[in-house]
């Protein structure tokens, strides 16, 4: 029996999760996690860093119902395993944050969860992914990428996207109301002045699957939550969809431009959050980067002077890739060695990832030619209005700032709304 900081007395291992890192997918979840693992109050559920229990990589479907006996018999695990009942238990499923039914799941399962997401510069991240998809021949969009260059695909993937959309808008509320209302009375009505951009970008946020989200916002985000590698950059749509669903103070924003560059600053700020007292970190540690280009696995550890970081903005300015990142700290594992939570989907494990710390080729490169240039300004203008949505959930305090540089890139009105 023990006090815990809520200040009851339990002897309770059957306690709900209590955290989860949603992702997003290549934002750095790994290094982050690899860093906090050491933290004698923080555990996660698994064996490895991802359950993937409730959505995996990729074009399958979610699985909000998928077994919660074994899921919350593991959480018990990981508290007898770590015997004390106050270790804080957390899901570090980078899927998490696509998954449109995943709110309701979390909220069901504790009301008072906490969740963090961690964001990359959207076309960094994209870029991440499709690389890291064109050589792994396992990865689930490896068949889509092979024979495709980033310029072809981020042509092929935009129409397909804009395809998406325009059904998707077909069956907005408002629209399904206008269409009802013809058909009984057999008037065409004027059609309806749409709301202003600035109308749009100044509404917190609102649409929530399950809840207030309609049939035509569905279809839209799916059209995001089904494109892996360019969509799910497009952050404010699911990011909508958690704050929805949970008090803005149960979402904690971080950015994966500050974890590189500040990476202790980030993790103080992660533990403020999970209300755990300040661990142990070296700059040692802490100057360690996982799961990077050509070192694919969540424990593929390298320093981080020897990544060679991808960054769109290369494709504007100099060849200079190295970014202005600077560095900082961590610990050893404490993880123990928890039972798996086996997976019933055959997503990627660390099992199916080559051996940690050996370092693949790195011969994958990125011409900085006149097509790829084009593919970033397109994605640019792309993810201009969802990033001005996130600027203004900033201004509005429901959200982190994000960083300076993402707002000189995107806050300009230029390129207008896609949808
Ligand atoms: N501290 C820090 N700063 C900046 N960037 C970082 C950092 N840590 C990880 N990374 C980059 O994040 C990419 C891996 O992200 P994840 O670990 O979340 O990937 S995964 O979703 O678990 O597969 C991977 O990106 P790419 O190198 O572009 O593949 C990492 O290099």
């Amino acid at each position: 029996t023990e006090l815990t900081r809520s200040g009851r007395i339990h002897d309770r291992l059957d306690l709900p999760l209590d955290y989860a890192v949603l992702g997003q997918q290549k934002s750095g979840t790994s290094t982050l996690w690899m860093h906090l693992k050491s933290h004698p109050d923080i555990a996660w559920v698994g064996k490895s860093k991802e359950t993937l229990w409730f959505n995996g990589d990729y074009a399958r479907t979610t699985l909000c119902d998928n077994d919660l006996e074994y899921y919350q018999r593991t959480i018990m695990y990981v508290r007898t395993v770590h015997n004390r009942a106050h270790v804080l238990v957390g899901d570090w499923s980078a899927t998490h944050l696509s998954c449109l039914c995943c709110p309701l799941v979390f909220k069901m399962m504790n009301p008072k969860i906490k969740l963090l997401v961690v964001l990359r510069e959207p076309v960094e991240r994209a870029l991440s992914r499709f690389m890291e998809q064109k050589v792994l021949d396992f990865g689930a969009c490896h068949k889509e990428v092979l024979n495709e260059t980033f310029a072809s695909y981020v042509t092929k993937e935009l129409q397909q996207l804009q395809r998406c959309r325009k059904m998707a808008a077909r069956y907005r509320i408002a629209s399904q109301l206008e269409h009802e209302l013809e058909r009984t009375t057999g008037t065409e009505l004027p059609p309806s002045s749409p709301p202003s951009s600035q109308m749009l970008l100044q509404q917190s946020p609102k649409y929530g699957w399950g809840a207030t989200m309609d049939l035509g916002h569905w279809m839209a985000a799916q059209c995001v939550a089904k494109s892996n590698i360019i969509g799910w950059s497009v952050y404010d749509v699911f990011l909508e969809n958690y704050l929805a669903h949970f008090p803005h103070e149960q979402v904690q924003v971080l950015y994966t431009d500050d974890l590189a560059a500040h990476p202790l600053g980030v993790i103080r700020r992660v533990e403020a959050f999970l209300r755990v007292p300040p661990g142990n970190y070296t700059d040692e540690k802490l100057a360690v980067i996982y799961n990077s280009r050509g070192c694919y696995s969540w424990q593929c550890a390298r320093n981080k002077t020897d990544v060679q970081w991808i960054g769109s903005g290369a494709f504007s300015s100099s060849s200079n890739n190295s970014g202005d990142r600077s560095s900082s700290s961590d610990s050893t594992s404490s993880g123990g060695t928890l039972q798996p939570l086996k997976s019933n989907r055959g997503t990627v494990s660390d099992e199916a990832l080559p051996e940690p710390d050996q370092p693949q080729s790195q011969s994958q490169h990125i011409p900085q030619d006149g097509p790829n240039t084009q593919a970033v300004a397109r994605l640019r203008n792309f993810y201009r209005p969802h990033m001005q949505r996130l600027f203004s959930w900033a201004d509005q305090g429901l959200i982190a700032p994000p960083p300076a540089s993402w707002r000189s890139r995107y806050e300009s009105l230029e390129g207008g709304a896609t949808d």
